[in-house]
């Protein structure tokens, strides 16, 4: 039977056919989900320290994503001074021990010791450029042969560790890509501007996902399949190089490709649509810049292909900022990463254990909604570190709060709510969503058209501050 596998932040334990086969809904695996978010964590938004080094260098950005017991309990990425490795040491120190570490690309020595040290079970990495690049187009002679040279090392160094260090892509369960495609155009962002700008169409997505699907692929895969094998060669992954094997590994590394650019697509930086303050929000907020914001929502967004609600997925993700920069050594600046979820019955229970229905079913002793977990709760409840009253916590939600979650939120002092508003104001028979639009006392960042901008006749329709603060006219709260 089909065990509910959720904690949060929150994965699975076991394989993916039941994985997969949840209701009749494709689902992502733990596995893949946290090699996307790893992607995803390569490419956090620099800082203004990184912006001065973007020039090929030979050490490439590296995202990780650190797990205990199925929880996420790190995202990290690369800064301009360490690796992404160096930096899970750093933060987690001797509490890595028996940890899954997911990298973007395959760690380089100087990493790979310290986290191998530290008695990490499973390191996991993407198998395309390693962190120290072997691309030999952006590094000098000497350059390649110290990469060659740190390739070897990286390998000695996995042969005598207890550490499993592998390559971890599963199939994807059959029509995840055209379900993601099919939700990601339903989603609430994508709808939102669908409402309020006419001339945005279908292919307006396809176009921006376009650009992205390019943007990723440059990044995370190898174009020429033969530089791709003597790469592999190189890190000690000689078997992946035969076909079969290559062929399915280079296919399912363009479809997780091509999911990660579909998601980023659903929440597109398109016209002047962002996540603005409300006007009934606390007005001297500081609000995130729209970068960083869409960079966090999609990753709930991510999150939500772990639903277990055949109907909706739901994630989100809570990041706070750091008071004093002083610790700031993590790519991700002061920006740190306190928990994340999704929506789905409580842990551990069974298949059948709970109803499954909605609104639509008449008899309201077997719906779902006195049962499951929302994705709010979950990150809040699986959360990895304390969430400080002196500090700016902000959580990113892809479903408006309902009223259960809106006091949960507040209560637990997460001062900003990051979301999409379209369902605010709507009162359903065992939901509603009517708190959302009165909270007072957090700052209600919603997904709307930027209140300051500028008309077609070049007069500003509101002033707001640099960070959305929106001063005069309210978009948001429809309901
Ligand atoms: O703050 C919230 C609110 C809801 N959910 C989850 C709970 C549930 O799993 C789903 C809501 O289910 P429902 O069937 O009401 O989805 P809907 O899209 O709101 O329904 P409708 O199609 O009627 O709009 O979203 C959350 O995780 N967080």
């Amino acid at each position: 039977m089909y065990r509910s596998q959720q904690p949060a932040g929150a994965c699975s334990s076991t394989g993916t056919q039941t994985d997969s086969m949840q209701g009749q809904v494709p689902r992502l695996s733990k596995v893949n989900l946290f090699t996307l978010l790893s992607l995803w964590m390569e490419v956090f938004p620099s800082t203004k320290d990184d912006e001065n080094k973007k020039k090929p260098q030979q050490i490439k950005k590296t995202g990780l994503v650190v797990v205990r017991n199925l929880k996420v309990i790190g995202l990290h990425c690369s800064s301009s001074e360490l690796h992404a490795g160096q930096i899970a040491v750093i933060k987690h120190g001797s509490r890595l021990k028996d940890c899954d570490l997911y990298f973007s690309r395959k760690p380089c020595s100087t990493c790979l010791k310290m986290i191998v040290n530290a008695g990490v079970n499973r390191i996991s990495y993407w198998p395309s450029d390693p962190e120290m690049s072997l691309q030999q187009d952006n590094s000098s002679q000497t350059s390649i042969g110290d990469a060659r040279l740190d390739a070897k090392a990286v390998e000695r160094l996995k042969s005598n560790s207890r550490a499993h260090v592998c390559v971890l892509l599963q199939p994807l369960a059959c029509y995840m890509v055209q379900f993601v495609e099919e939700t990601s155009l339903k989603c609430d962002f994508v709808q939102k501007i669908a409402r309020m700008e006419p001339e945005f169409a279908r292919s307006t997505f396809y176009d921006y996902r376009q650009e992205r699907v390019k943007e990723y692929e440059a990044l995370f895969l190898i174009s020429s399949e033969d530089l791709h094998k003597e790469i592999l060669r190189m890190i000690g992954l000689e078997n992946l190089c035969e076909d079969p094997y290559f062929v399915c590994l280079r296919q399912n590394m363009k479809e997780l490709v091509l999911i990660l650019a579909t998601v980023a697509a659903s929440v597109p930086s398109y016209s002047d649509f962002g996540f603005y303050l409300s006007k009934t929000s606390d007005e001297n907020q500081q609000g995130l810049t729209q970068e960083m914001a869409l960079h966090c929502i999609i990753q709930a967004r991510l999150l939500a292909y772990r639903t277990e609600d055949h109907k909706i997925g739901v994630g989100a993700v809570i990041w706070a900022e750091r008071k004093s920069s002083s610790l700031d050594c993590d790519g991700t600046g002061s920006m740190y990463f306190i928990g994340c979820g999704y929506n789905a019955f409580p842990v551990g229970s069974e298949y059948a254990d709970f109803p499954h229905m909605d609104d639509n079913q008449k008899d309201r002793e077997i719906r779902k909604f006195r049962y499951i977990i929302h994705a709010e709760q979950n990150a809040i409840t699986f959360r990895c570190q304390e969430i400080k009253p002196e500090e700016q916590s902000m959580i990113f939600v892809t479903k408006c709060p309902c009223d259960e979650c809106v006091p949960l939120i507040k209560g637990a002092g997460i001062k900003q709510i990051y979301t999409g508003d379209i369902d605010s104001g709507k009162k359903k028979a065992d939901i509603s969503y009517m708190k959302f639009s009165q909270l007072r006392g957090v700052g209600r960042y919603s997904w709307q058209q930027n209140p300051h901008r500028t008309s077609p006749n070049n007069t500003t329709v509101s002033t707001a501050g640099e960070n959305g603060d929106l001063k005069n006219k309210d978009e948001d709260d429809l309901g």
